[in-house]
């Protein structure tokens, strides 16, 4: 079976004894958020030592709501974020100001009926990525997946994750799905035993399936 060329990414931790056992499975990312109204809401739980303690090839993303550039920068150097992921309305100026300030910056997407190109289309010159997830009550979380088929007629160029819902009955499906820009998944919701908590196991299954050869 061919590896899998997805960027893994496991979000959503908030506890240190479940982050140092995912971080035993090597994501590529991993992702903390900052967003308080969250059951998953890292701020005050986690310390700032046991995300600057990650090795150097997991790679810690900071998720935010329609929180200020001076906001998202103070948590960034705090727990030394490599990247941070924005899910509320921020706008192309703020991506550039973080990117400017040496972050990676992944911006969030609602997906509802259909892709709407022409929105992301500010935002092509000024992110490292696009995550679409599936349009909900809550900004990101919501463990509902959207027609992945929307995906295909994406022409922007801007590589992206897919998320929402991701769920470990998807292994096989995600493994040999190919969508044009498709270059990594983000697991959250339904890789939990309880909000916030991830089940080591249900990863470790997952990953198996996208990356057989490991
Ligand atoms: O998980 C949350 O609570 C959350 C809150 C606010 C913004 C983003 C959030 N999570 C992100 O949502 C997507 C999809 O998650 P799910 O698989 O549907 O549970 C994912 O990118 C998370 O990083």
């Amino acid at each position: 079976m061919p590896k899998s060329p997805f960027l893994l990414k496991v979000c959503g931790l908030c506890e240190e004894e479940n982050l140092l056992a995912v971080a035993g499975l090597r994501p590529d990312f991993v992702g903390f958020i900052f967003h308080p109204a969250s059951a998953r809401y890292a701020g005050g739980r986690l310390r700032t030592t046991a995300v600057r303690a990650l090795p150097a090839n997991i790679r810690p993303v900071g998720v935010f709501v329609n929180e200020s550039t001076a906001s998202v920068l103070a948590t960034a150097h705090s727990f030394g974020l490599h990247a941070v992921q924005l899910h509320g309305q921020e706008t192309p100026a703020q991506c550039a100001e973080l990117r400017a300030a040496g972050l990676l910056v992944i911006k969030a997407f609602s997906i509802g009926e259909e892709l709407d190109q022409e929105k992301l289309r500010p935002y092509a010159g000024v992110c490292d990525y696009f995550l679409f997830d599936t349009q909900g009550r809550q900004p990101g979380g919501n463990g509902q997946v959207f027609d992945w088929e929307l995906l295909r007629g994406y022409s922007l160029g801007v590589p992206y994750f897919l998320a929402g819902g991701l769920a470990p009955e998807h292994a096989e499906q995600l493994q040999r799905l190919r969508l044009p820009g498709l270059v990594g998944l983000d697991l959250n919701s339904r890789f939990e035993t309880s909000p916030g908590l991830k089940s080591p196991e249900l990863l470790q299954n997952f990953f198996a399936v996208l990356r057989p050869s490991l």
